[in-house]
């Protein structure tokens, strides 16, 4: 049986990341409004935006911590961020809806998501997403080290030296997949399972601009920074 060790400096590689992930947090906590009060579809799509947009701006602050990043070629920095941003939002809301919370709160969570506009053919893959990363139980380097394999994902639109974003991608999956062996022994098919979820992340995340446009309400506003992210 190999001996699955992680080196010192993934050992450093994962700190920086992970204290980034951490200290990139969304300001207010959108689920703790969304357990006080039932709100609109109107406010609902308003507080979508708003989260959305401050999430876009702490995910371009946390890409600036993930070593090599900033050497990449300027575009292509840009074209990561473009490509990875609505994967990370909601890979960012399965976190906050499969966080640990008092008894029953999921639940209302889940049904204020239900109701907030969103149209019902959407609800089922996204809740379905949401549960599967929830079943994986990830520590906090994981769902850092998750976010960051997303980023780095070679074949976004318009990369250019994919080579040099491979390059980085390969060296955080191999402390990934060293974490998840040494984190969850008896799952050898733990890091496979994590992988498989990105597929799926990719399968939601083309629904986004269909989800955003079939909000139940007229007239859908976006902040600029959203119009250049968001396909709308
Ligand atoms: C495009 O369609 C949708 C639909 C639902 C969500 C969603 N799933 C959630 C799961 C847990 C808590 C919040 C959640 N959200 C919205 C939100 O605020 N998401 C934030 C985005 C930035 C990162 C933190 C979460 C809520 C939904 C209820 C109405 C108000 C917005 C969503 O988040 C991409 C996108």
């Amino acid at each position: 049986k190999e001996k699955v060790e992680i080196t010192k400096e993934q050992q450093a590689l994962m700190k920086i990341i992970t204290d980034a992930y951490n200290r990139h947090q969304i300001p207010q906590d959108v689920a703790k409004k969304l357990l006080q009060d039932q709100y609109s579809a109107e406010e609902n799509f308003l507080l979508l935006t708003e989260m959305a947009t401050s999430q876009v701006q702490v995910l371009v602050e946390f890409t600036k911590n993930i070593p090599g990043f900033l050497s990449l070629d300027r575009e292509d920095q840009i074209a990561l961020l473009k490509g990875s941003a609505v994967e990370a939002m909601f890979l960012r809301s399965a976190q906050v809806f499969s966080r640990k919370m008092p008894s029953g709160h999921t639940e209302v969570l889940e049904e204020r998501i239900r109701k907030s506009g969103i149209s019902e053919e959407f609800i089922t893959p996204m809740f379905n997403f949401y549960k599967s990363i929830g079943e994986l139980h990830m520590v906090q380097e994981e769902q850092a080290l998750l976010t960051t394999v997303t980023i780095l994902t070679p074949d976004r639109p318009y990369v250019k030296d994919q080579q040099a974003v491979e390059r980085l991608q390969e060296t955080m999956l191999d402390v990934l997949r060293k974490l998840c062996v040494l984190q969850h022994p008896q799952e050898p098919q733990y890091f496979a399972r994590l992988l498989g979820r990105l597929t799926e992340l990719r399968t939601l995340s083309h629904y986004h601009t269909e989800m955003l446009v079939s909000w139940r309400m007229n007239d859908h506003k976006f902040t600029p920074l959203l119009c250049e992210i968001w396909d709308v």
